[in-house]
């Protein structure tokens, strides 16, 4: 019988995909991790059309490819997200995630909700981790204290955390939500879902 799951990928680390609405402190605890455990997780290369710039290279700073070729990848439904910015397309190939598992390295994905959706529909085989505001009072404050966001933005994103957190209620969509509440209790608990074996 055909094994399940990525074909040869079976014995490698299965990629994690963090999400939630933002501000809710996915940048602040992923960065936690990568100087915790420098290299045992990576992040995807992604593809774009720009042109590169001096001192980028192909397959590090990006895969670069030609307008054609995205458009190809696109309709061999290639890619877990893409988007177009000015003239330039960007997007994640489901290539790239699996590249980084090949590596031996857990591939890690900060995407948002429709990102979610679609890495349902690939056999990466993922884990999905939710990350959720204690409420979204709390969560405009963060935003606030963050000092990084325009006022419209704010607002945008907070209408935007209301379908995220509601989304996130589906049964069996994620394999763990973590209320982050008190930052170091979630952290203890986002090290224990991406470091299982150190817990166990
Ligand atoms: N448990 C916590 N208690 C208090 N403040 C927190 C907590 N967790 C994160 N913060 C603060 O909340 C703000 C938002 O966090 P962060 O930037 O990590 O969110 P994010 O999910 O990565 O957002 P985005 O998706 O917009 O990048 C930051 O200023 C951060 O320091």
């Amino acid at each position: 019988m055909a094994p399940t799951g990525p074909a040869g990928l079976e014995d490698k680390p299965r990629p994690i995909v963090v999400s939630g609405p933002s501000g809710s402190g996915k940048s602040t605890l992923l960065k936690r991790l990568f100087d915790a455990y420098p290299d045992r997780f990576g992040f995807s290369v992604s593809h774009t059309t720009r042109s590169p710039r001096p001192g980028e290279e192909d397959g590090v700073a990006y895969n670069f490819v030609t307008k054609d070729a995205f458009k190809k990848l696109i309709d061999e439904n290639g890619f877990i997200e893409h988007a177009q910015f000015g003239s330039n397309m960007y997007g994640t190939s489901v290539q790239a995630v699996k590249s980084v598992a090949e590596k031996g390295q857990t591939c890690i994905l900060d995407i948002e909700m429709e990102g979610v959706k679609q890495v349902k529909k690939t056999d990466l085989n993922a884990r999905f981790l939710f990350l959720q505001p204690p409420s979204v009072e709390i969560l405009e404050k963060r935003l606030r204290g963050r000092g990084t966001d325009k006022e419209e933005d704010i607002q945008s994103r907070l209408a935007q955390a209301e379908k995220e957190i509601e989304y996130s209620k589906t049964p069996g969509v994620h394999d763990k939500i973590i209320i982050n509440d008190d930052l170091e209790k979630a952290w203890q608990e986002f090290k224990e879902f991406c470091v299982p074996e150190e817990s166990s």
